[in-house]
């Protein structure tokens, strides 16, 4: 049985600032527009706003100025369970139900579909099957979720994200904890899922593999944001991540080393 499919959303993003209250903002104004089925990836160094600006896109923060808009609706117009029934998202933070089963764990991707004391649809269990089987997890899935890897965790929560048949996914650092097949794996099916993607990622030359569109944040500021070709460049990437990229012959690949000014801010 085949997956029924929901069509991708569009994302545009329309001068998006955030910060704590009074203390400083630490996105400023940030505005994009993503077509529906497009694969967005952040990049940027630590602390420059990746997590922050992936939790406005799912509706856990409001932008203190500007709008988050999925097909032209301002998230923050409709409903938590609205939202919830196109924009899933796999953080970095894991829970901590360790006392259920993965099948459980990602059966939870299934209610904000659930109406209140609702048993458990036929279609619900497909889509939960589905999404174990998309995962390779079908045979872990009566496993306590407490008893798995950190990787089969990551695997998991994906799933639990893809049983909830978003329209748009958010995937925070989502090869954290995985070994480089599964990485690789785990690219090529977001590649593969025929939804909106919004990822963040630190290996640049993963990132380039992945992406459609590519934006580069730094300090909260948008560095760059355009097809990932045109934004991978030596010259950005020095200026985002203060490092050497040298590009590798015939692939959008890189080689990456310290500059000269960072080598001596060491010695
Ligand atoms: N609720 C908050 N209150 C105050 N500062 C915050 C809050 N949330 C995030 N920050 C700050 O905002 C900055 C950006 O954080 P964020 O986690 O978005 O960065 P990141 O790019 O995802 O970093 P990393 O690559 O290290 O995960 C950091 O300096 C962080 O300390």
């Amino acid at each position: 049985m085949s997956c029924p499919d929901k069509p991708p959303a569009s994302l545009r993003l329309q001068g998006v600032s955030w910060g704590p209250s009074r203390s400083g903002n630490v996105l400023h104004d940030i505005s994009l527009d993503l077509s529906p089925g497009r694969i967005l990836v952040v990049v940027g160094p630590n602390g420059a706003g990746k997590s922050t600006l992936l939790r406005l896109i799912y509706r856990f923060l409001k932008p203190t100025t500007g709008r988050v808009l999925l097909d032209d609706e301002d998230i923050h117009a409709c409903s938590a369970r609205h939202v919830a029934r196109q924009v899933a998202a796999v953080l970095q933070e894991q829970p901590t139900d360790f006392a259920l089963t993965v099948r459980e764990i990602v059966a939870l991707g299934r209610a904000p579909h659930r109406n209140l004391l609702a048993s458990d649809s036929r279609r619900d269990a497909h889509m939960v099957d589905h999404a174990l089987g998309r995962l390779a997890l079908r045979p872990l899935a009566n496993r306590l979720f407490g008893t798995l890897s950190g990787g089969e965790r990551q695997r998991v929560m994906v799933a639990r994200a893809l049983a909830q048949e978003p329209r748009l996914i958010v995937l925070d650092e989502p090869t954290n904890h995985l070994d480089i097949r599964y990485q690789l794996e785990l690219l090529q099916l977001i590649r593969e899922l025929r939804i909106t993607v919004v990822c963040s990622l630190h290996d640049l030359n993963l990132a380039a593999m992945t992406a459609d569109d590519l934006l580069i944040l730094r300090d909260g500021h948008p560095l760059a944001f355009g097809a990932a070709e045109q934004v991978l460049t030596p010259e950005l990437i020095a200026q985002a991540f203060d490092v050497r990229a040298r590009p590798i012959q015939g692939s959008t690949q890189f080689d990456f080393s310290l500059n000269d000014l960072s080598m001596e801010s060491y010695s």
